[in-house]
């Protein structure tokens, strides 16, 4: 792989449950799991991802957390070095879009960077009979937190490549950002494997 090729750390948080690791699957490998296959994330786990942005490529670095208190482990360095941080609730859990504020905290807590960039996400959009937190809501509580704001869905594949690509175009359009995306030899990742289940180091950090 080239050597100039910008990487970009993107981080999923939010209650568990809500998603996180179903909406990074949809997007890396365009798969969604079926409930008995899915099981809670513990600690930490990323995967590796390309994307093209007019005719530039970078490799996405998304880091997917665990919702579960117990599985948080190592807090701030989930946050070292993130360009971009997704905070996922459930449209169809009033609950996870409640604790919006507390995942808000911790994300203004370990990212003193104004210049992270933010976005919420509600997913599980194909549950709209169940659905409890309107889009409105979302996006109002988006422009309060002066985030980005997407609806999606990870089971339909509705809105979620879309996600993903308009954090990035926005990272790539912050200057602060763009200068502080990391070279690809910053970051340890075992030989062949576009995915790990444990934490790894990174030398620069843009929090
Ligand atoms: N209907 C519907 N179900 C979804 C969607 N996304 C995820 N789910 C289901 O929600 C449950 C939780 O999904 P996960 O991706 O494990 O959630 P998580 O946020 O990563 O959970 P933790 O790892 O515990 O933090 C699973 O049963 C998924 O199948 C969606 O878009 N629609």
């Amino acid at each position: 792989m080239s050597t100039d090729t910008p990487t970009l750390k993107l981080l999923l948080i939010g209650n568990s449950n809500v998603g996180k690791s179903s909406l990074l699957l949809r997007f890396t490998d365009d798969t969604f799991l079926p409930q008995e296959e899915v099981s809670a994330t513990i600690g930490v786990d990323f995967k590796v991802n390309m994307m093209q942005v007019d005719g530039q490529s970078y490799k996405l670095t998304i880091w997917d957390t665990a919702g579960q208190e117990r599985f948080r482990t190592l807090t701030s360095s989930y946050y070292r070095g993130a360009q971009g941080v997704i905070l996922v609730y459930d449209v169809s859990n009033r609950e996870t879009f409640d604790a919006l504020h507390t995942w808000w905290n911790e994300v203004n807590t370990y990212c003193s960077s104004p210049d992270v960039v933010k976005m919420i996400v509600g997913n599980k959009v194909d549950k709209e009979s169940s659905r409890v937190v309107s889009h409105r809501e979302g996006s109002e509580l988006a422009r309060k937190l002066q985030s980005l704001f997407v609806e999606c869905s990870a089971k339909t594949n509705m809105g979620v490549k879309e996600a993903f690509e308009e954090l990035v175009i926005k990272i790539i359009e912050t200057p602060a950002l763009r200068q502080k995306s990391q070279s690809p030899s910053t970051i340890r990742v075992t030989s062949g494997s576009e995915d790990a289940q444990e934490d790894r180091s990174y030398e620069t950090c843009s929090c």
